[in-house]
Order: C-alpha cells, then sequence, then structure tokens
C-alpha cells in the first residue's frame, strides 16, 4: 500500500499559489509604483516682439519632468499679422489688437485644462528699445496695449518686458546649446550669432575671457553642475534694417534728388521720401539740412562697391581694450562653432549660401553675380516674394558678410565654422526658449540626479530576481514534490 505524504498535495499547492501571488504582487507593485506617469503635457508661451514683425511660441514638455533636460520642445509657432509692435506708436491700442489672433491660435492648441497654469510671457527687443529712446512715454502706451491684450487671455499672464541687449544675447546661446544637448552634457558650447532688424548679437564662450576685461560684456550661468563665462554683445541699430538706413544716410548726407547704390540691382529704381529714411534714433542726428522732400533711390549692382560703403557703417579706428570687434567694442578671440540664426539663415537662404563649406571666395563670387544681375530678371525669378524685400537681398548679404568678416573677425578659415539655421531638431533658434526655460526654472543649477538604472533595466531586474528567488524557493521544497516523495519511498 502507497504511503501517502501528508504534506505534498495540500501544502505545496498553497505554498506554489501563495509563491506565485506574492511575486506577481511584488513586481505588479514595483513595476506601478516607477512607472513614468501617463505622458500628459505642460505648455508655456512666449512671444518675441521683434523691431519688424511679433512671433509667437508655444513650448510643451512632459508635465513630470519639469527639472529634467532635453525636454522642452516647440509645438506650434504663429506669426503676427502687420508690422512690430513699436510700428504702433502713433495707435497703441492696435499693437494690442495684432497680438488677438495668435492668441486665439495658442487657445486652440493648449489643452483646455491646462490654460490656467500656461505661463504666458512677451519680449521686446531692439524695435521698442529705439522707441523707448525715442518717446518713453509712446513706448509705455504701447506696453500697456500689449499687456491689456495678453492679460485678457486664460493663460497665466506673467508680464511683458523690454530685454536687454546682453539678455537677448545670452538667452539666444542658451537655446542653441539647450537643444543641441550641449549643457547637460558638459560639451564644448556653440556661439550664437542672431541678426534683427534693428540690433545684432554675438555670444560665445572664450578660454580667453574670464568676464575681468570689460565686464559688463560678461553673463554667468551655473547649469547642470558646469559654470560658464558667457561674452555677449548686442549692436543695437545694427540689426540689417537699421544698417541699411545707416548705410543711406551715408550716400545722402549732401541730401541729393538721385542716390546711384552699388547695393541695389542695375535698373531698380523707387522714389524715397528722407522723412522716412531718416524717421529712426540711429540716423535722425543726420538728417540733411534743406534736402528735398523725396530721393529717388537707384541702383549700380557692384558689389566691390557696395562693400566698401557697408564697412563704413562700422568704426574700426578705437579700442581701448586688449582687442575690439568694432565701435570701440571689446571682444575676446573667436573660439568653436557658431550657429547664425534670424536673419542670418532668412538671408543667406535666400540667396542659396547657407552652405559653408562653399569657401568665402565662391560665397563672394555669388554675391557679386547676384548684385549685378538686373532687377527685372530678379522680379522675374522670384514673383512671390515681396519686392520691398527682394531689393534688399544684395545688400543684406554683403552686410551679413562685413559684419562676420569686418566686424567681428572670422576668417575665411574660421568662416566655415558656422552654420546658418532656423530651426534645431523642430524649434526654432532665437532668445525665447532660452528666456523661458530661465524664467521657469527649467534648467537647474546642479546636474539632476538620475535613477542608477533606466526605466526598462529597472522592470527586467526586479522581474529576473523575483523568478530567482520562486525557483529557488521551489528547489528548495522539492522533497514535498509528489514524484519525489515517489522516489523516496522506492528507494
Ligand atoms: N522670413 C523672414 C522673416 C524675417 N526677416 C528679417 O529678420 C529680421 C528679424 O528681426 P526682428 O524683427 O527680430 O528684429 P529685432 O528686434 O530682433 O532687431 C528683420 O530684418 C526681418 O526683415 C526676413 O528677412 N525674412
Ligand atoms: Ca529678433
Amino acid at each position: 500500500m502507497k504511503e501517502k505524504n501528508p504534506w505534498h498535495t495540500p501544502v505545496t499547492i498553497i505554498i506554489t499559489v501563495i509563491g506565485v501571488i506574492a511575486i506577481v504582487a511584488l513586481v505588479t507593485v514595483a513595476v506601478l509604483q516607477n512607472m513614468p506617469l501617463l505622458q500628459k503635457y505642460k505648455y508655456g508661451i512666449v512671444l518675441d516682439a521683434g523691431s519688424s514683425h511679433t512671433s509667437l511660441y508655444i513650448y510643451e514638455w512632459p508635465a513630470e519632468k519639469d527639472n529634467n533636460t532635453g525636454r522642452v520642445e516647440q509645438k506650434h509657432s504663429c506669426t503676427v499679422d502687420g508690422p512690430g509692435i513699436s510700428s504702433y506708436a502713433s495707435a497703441p491700442p492696435k499693437a494690442g489688437e495684432s497680438l488677438r489672433a495668435c492668441m486665439r491660435e495658442a487657445e486652440e492648441w493648449v489643452p483646455k485644462k491646462r490654460h490656467h497654469e500656461t505661463p504666458l510671457y512677451l519680449g521686446a527687443t531692439a524695435g521698442m528699445r529705439l522707441l523707448d529712446m525715442e518717446n518713453k512715454v509712446v513706448s509705455d502706451k504701447v506696453f500697456e496695449a500689449v499687456k491689456g491684450a495678453l492679460e485678457k487671455s486664460p493663460f497665466s499672464y506673467q508680464g511683458a518686458r523690454l530685454l536687454k541687449g546682453q539678455e537677448e544675447g545670452a538667452f539666444g546661446w542658451v537655446t542653441v546649446n539647450y537643444l543641441d544637448d550641449r549643457l547637460k552634457q558638459g560639451l564644448e558650447t556653440t556661439g550664437a550669432l542672431d541678426l534683427g532688424g534693428a540690433s545684432t548679437q554675438i555670444s560665445f564662450v572664450s578660454d580667453n575671457y574670464d568676464g575681468s576685461e570689460s565686464p559688463s560684456n560678461s553673463v554667468t550661468f551655473r547649469l547642470y553642475g558646469n559654470d560658464y563665462t558667457l561674452y555677449t554683445h548686442s549692436f543695437l541699430c545694427y540689426g540689417k534694417d537699421q544698417a541699411q538706413r545707416i548705410r543711406l544716410a551715408e550716400h545722402t548726407q549732401s541730401g541729393p534728388k538721385i542716390v546711384a547704390d552699388p547695393c541695389s540691382h542695375p535698373g531698380y529704381s523707387e522714389t524715397k521720401k528722407y522723412s522716412v529714411l531718416y524717421d529712426s534714433p540711429c540716423v535722425s542726428d543726420r538728417k540733411p539740412q534743406g534736402a528735398p522732400e523725396t530721393f529717388d533711390h537707384t541702383g549700380t549692382g557692384n558689389f566691390q562697391e557696395c562693400q566698401e560703403v557697408v564697412k563704413k557703417v562700422f568704426n574700426f579706428t578705437k579700442c581701448k581694450y586688449s582687442q575690439c570687434s568694432f565701435n570701440g567694442v571689446f571682444q575676446p578671440i573667436l573660439q568653436g562653432p557658431f550657429g547664425a540664426f534670424s536673419a542670418y539663415y532668412f538671408v543667406m537662404d535666400f540667396l542659396n549660401l547657407t552652405d559653408t563649406s562653399i569657401t568665402l571666395e565662391d560665397v563672394k563670387e555669388k554675391l557679386k553675380l547676384y548684385c549685378a544681375t538686373p532687377w527685372s530678371q530678379i522680379v522675374q525669378q522670384h514673383p512671390k516674394t515681396k519686392p520691398k524685400y527682394l531689393a534688399e537681398y544684395c545688400f543684406s548679404g554683403t552686410y551679413i558678410l562685413t559684419l562676420l568678416i569686418d566686424g567681428y573677425n572670422f576668417t575665411s578659415v574660421s568662416y566655415s565654422d558656422i552654420r546658418f539655421i532656423k530651426k534645431i531638431k523642430g524649434s526654432d533658434a532665437g532668445w525665447t526658449l532660452g528666456y523661458m526655460l530661465n524664467l521657469t526654472n527649467m534648467i537647474p543649477a546642479e546636474a539632476p540626479d538620475t535613477p542608477p538604472l533606466p526605466y526598462a533595466g529597472y522592470v527586467s531586474i526586479v522581474t529576473i530576481i523575483a523568478v530567482l528567488i520562486f525557483i529557488l524557493f521551489l528547489v528548495s521544497v522539492r522533497p514535498l514534490w509528489p514524484h519525489c516523495s515517489k522516489q523516496q519511498q522506492i528507494v
């Protein structure tokens, strides 16, 4: 008669069932507890009130990772119809109204339940800096109008203010390096070159610059545990639209009726008003006395002569520092790769010159041919581009080369370190993202604590260990298994 082991059936079954349930529960709890929360997103909105136009940017990031890195992305952008807010000096309320369509668009892009917690910022740059210098009362009225419009939105309005040139340069640098993932990884940084309509910024880190020479050009950051001393400078009036005015002011000092301009195409001819040309603090003190009301702006299309005229916009004579860029402004030795965005990109893209593997000599040759092309041909080749913009690419291309080479001291070798960029990983290069990251404290000073294992590795290890424990357990209770009991009996 078989002797029945009183332990083996009910006990092993119960132990096994409890063991399985315990392991499943352990793994489930561990996995659920540490699982990234369902992907919920947060949003931030920044309006870039530039001299020529206003753009609205919506940024998005996973809700549980406010403090983490490389995750903020541009979700949408909207270009405000009409000119920049500084152009509404004679009718400030219209500056506020102009923002309405883009604000509505933003309401559609940001999920309704996030509206009230979405920070909304407006930063104004050189157009408003000039208006502020010209007429503070009017610039305050324009700010009041845009504030009124933004306060009415369902978002969490955080203020509309004039950015300092230094902030504009530094936040452009933060944007470029954040998007390139250079800050978190502590890699060599990329310099930032921003060309606007009314001002231009250059920002870079140089081993030769510790901030002691010309401290007003230094901005220090501690980001992800790394210290940076950034050199930055903003040249007011050296955006391409104001530089164009300064250059034409050179031509019109004697108040002529006809201006033969080497930076305009042969056959170009347009009647322009002296009062409009000189309506800017960048040139208003040079307005010729007794000039006629208008002048005929005609083109001769000569690149070399255009270069000569453009060079006169810069003052290279005085420098009280160890070295300067221009106008007596300190600049350390250029270092590292550079990203050139905004109008640098728009102009070079139009001229098919964004590829910097094209040598500087070839770039000049191409520009020479372009400037010499008759205006009628240019208009015919670009039927969709507004003639107002089309008329200026020869000047703008020449200005960009002169600013880079003669102004900032790029050489035919270091020119190839420049990348002309519009976007990095889907987000526009510009100061807005860096501005928002700073104001929302989204870049920590110290490197964030990261879990020692990635999530998938953690789940795998918990599962493997649990299964191993279970197998060990089964092996340890093996003598209680039915067939083992039998074998013991036979022996
Ligand atoms: N599609 C575009 C958009 C802007 N732009 C130019 O890019 C510049 C942008 O300057 P901005 O409005 O940001 O002016 P700032 O306040 O930065 O000086 C202006 O000169 C525009 O004419 C362009 O050339 N093509
Ligand atoms: Ca700008």
